[in-house]
Order: C-alpha cells, then structure tokens, then sequence
C-alpha cells in the first residue's frame, strides 16, 4: 500500500490513515494486500482505483463500474415492475389501512429491502446478479433464514413517533445508508415511499458514494440516473414511481446527500472524530436504516466478535441516533446471535455467513 498522490478532500485522510496502520503493524512490514485488516485493503483498492482515473483526464470522472450497474438494472426490470406495482395499489387505499395492516404492509416492505441486498456485484465479482423473480410472493418461504429479526422494534419506534406527531411542526425523519443500485436501491425507494405516503415518516435523507464503489454502491449519478429511468419507463406504475420519487425530491420531503466519510476505510466508532459534520447530521435522525453488508462491518469494526456479544457493544459508542442494520451475510461476522445459533448454522451448512442466503433486520435503540 502507497500514499495516494491526488489532490482530492480526502487524500490527507487516506494517507493519515496508511500511516496508522504501519504503526498498528508493529514492524510486521509495510502495510500490504495480504497481511492488512481486509476492510481497509479492499477499501483502499477501489479508492486507487479511482486515483487513477483522477489522473486522466477527461476520463477523470469515467465509473467503470456503470456499464455492470446499468446491465444489473435491466436485467431486474421484471421484478422492478413487481414490486413498483405493488406499491402503487397500495398506495391507493393506504389511508383506509388500519394498524395492523399497515404493520403488515411496512414489514412486507422491509423484507423486500432485506433481500434486495442480495443483488450486490461486488460479491459476485461483476458477474450478472440481478433480482430476476417477483420477491413479494416468496417472502414467507425466506422468512426462516432472517436469523434476527428486530422489525418490532422498528415499527414501534416509528409508530409512536408518528402518534407523536400531532403538531404540523413535529418531525419523524428516518436517514437511509444506501447500498447497491440497480433492484436494491428501487427496494429501497419503494420502503421510503411507503414511509412518506404513511406519515411513519416526515422526512427521508438518503446518503450514497462520492466516488465508484463495491462495484454497485450507490453514486449521485445513479440515484438520478435511476429515476430517470424510471420516469421514461414504458409501464404505467414504474412511471409513476419515477415522477412520485422525483417530485418528493423537489418537495424536499426527500433529501440525497454525500459525504467522503462513506468512502473511506474507517468504522462508525471514528465517524465522531473523523467526520463530526456527518455524525452531527445523523444525530437529528429518529431511526438510521444501513443498507448492506459493508455497512455492518463498518458498523462493527469488522471484528471476529463471539456470536452472542450485543449488537450495542460491537458498536462502539457508534450511537448518533437509534438505527437498525439490513444486511443480508456475505462477510464472516455476525453479532446479536442467541446461544449456540451460530454454532449451530454452522455444523449444517460452512457457508452460511457469506452465501448471501441469510439475513438480518437488527435493531439497537440506545443512544
Ligand atoms: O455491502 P454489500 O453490497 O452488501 O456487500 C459488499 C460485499 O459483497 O463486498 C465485499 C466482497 O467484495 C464483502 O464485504 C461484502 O459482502
Ligand atoms: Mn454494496
């Protein structure tokens, strides 16, 4: 690993860093690809990527990875109309719902978001990995592989935030950490959507990638480029969806930002000290949805923590705000599990947690 030679904001960061971790290597050698904390090698491969292009001119802003995410998109485009036109009947007699189906419609929801992660090309090395059947029909057979399931906790909060939520003034603003473009990211907008159509939301603040990412991480481009696709769609309710999303947008009832933080190799627990205007934003969040798997292992350091140690402590004092992970696993940590779950996962099938197979819907309230 060598100091990166571009003149972006986050250089100095990246390179502070690289220094840190000769100094953790304790003369083990420099820092390099095999002998480093995975989290931060891999990070800093796609960060190098990018030096690279930086340095070419006009092909400074070039993401080699839009060819794989646009392919990824299309090749969804079943299950995208899917689930657009499930939540557009919907939405049509939502206000009628009572609460229990309303429940039960937000918990639908949250599972498809669940397993709209699976579609992520990074674990399938750019290979084709799209979503290519309708979710919402197979969500009870997938149920048993949610190995925690917190959407209670999750309900309840913003359930009694809304009931809260009597003056015009009051304020339920959920944050969602975006992962993957392409069927993940319409899983998500579908979920925000629900949200903002049933007052379980005032507001809802998006945050993607500066810079190509994982492969099919979210960028500004194409979170716009997805709603233009979208709106262009020859189908009625994609359409829709498109127009809907876009017009929120305007309203500033959703909000998309950026910031470097997310594209550097630190965990959550530094987000206070290395990022503390991001930290500040997420503390005037009611609940932080992370999308993914990169997100967890941020969220926990990456640790090989024991199984059963609480999702609160792997954190770290990373507590901005109460947020709730959604990942599906494909990386070798898992906290929050009960007693001998893990273990037992384990003997039946070796590779449980990186197959993508199973999920997490993992909740921790404190702050
Ligand atoms: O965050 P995502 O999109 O869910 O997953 C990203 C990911 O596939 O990338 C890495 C493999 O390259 C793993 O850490 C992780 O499983
Ligand atoms: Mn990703």
């Amino acid at each position: 690993m060598i100091p990166l030679n571009d003149e972006l904001p986050d250089t100095p960061i990246w390179n502070q860093y690289l220094e840190y971790q000769r100094n953790v290597s304790n003369g083990n050698g420099q820092p390099s690809w095999f002998q480093s904390p995975w989290l931060y090698v891999e990070c800093y491969m796609y960060r190098r990527i990018h030096e690279a292009l930086i340095h070419n001119p006009p092909i400074d802003d070039f993401d080699p990875f839009m060819e794989a995410k646009i392919q990824s998109f299309f090749e969804s485009q079943q299950a995208i109309i899917a689930v657009c036109t499930y939540l557009q009947e919907l939405l049509k007699n939502i206000e009628d719902l009572n609460e229990n189906q309303l429940k039960e419609e937000f918990f639908k929801l949250l599972q498809v978001s669940l397993w709209g992660n699976r579609c992520d090309l990074s674990i399938s090395a750019g290979e084709d990995n799209s979503q290519k059947s309708s979710l919402l029909q197979s969500l009870n057979d997938f149920k048993s592989f949610i190995l925690v399931d917190d959407m209670e906790n999750l309900w309840s909060l913003l359930l009694n935030s809304k009931k809260r939520t009597t003056t015009k003034e009051s304020i339920t603003r959920v944050d969602m950490i975006l992962d993957n473009a392409g069927f993940e990211l319409i899983t998500d907008l579908v979920l925000a959507n629900f949200l903002s159509s049933s007052k379980l939301a005032t507001e809802v603040h998006f945050h993607g990638k500066c810079i190509p990412w994982f492969v099919s991480d979210t960028t500004k481009h194409d979170f716009n480029w997805t709603l233009k696709q979208l709106q262009s769609a020859n189908h009625m309710w994609m359409s829709r969806c498109g127009m809907n999303w876009e017009g929120n947008l305007k309203k500033g009832v959703w909000v998309y930002h950026d910031h470097m933080f997310w594209t550097l190799p630190h965990e959550f627990s530094s987000m206070a000290q290395v990022a503390p205007d991001l930290y500040a934003e997420l503390q005037k969040s009611s609940v932080i949805i992370f999308k993914g798997d990169l997100n967890y292992r941020k969220l926990t350091g990456d640790r090989k923590w024991e199984f059963t140690v609480p999702f609160h402590q792997a954190l770290n004092k990373f507590h901005p705000a109460p947020l709730c992970s959604i990942r599906t696993l494909k990386a070798e940590i898992q906290v929050g599990l009960k007693p001998g779950q893990g273990e037992q996962l384990a003997t039946s099938e070796s590779e449980w947690m990186i197959n993508g197979k199973y999920g997490i819907i993992q909740f921790d309230a404190s702050v």
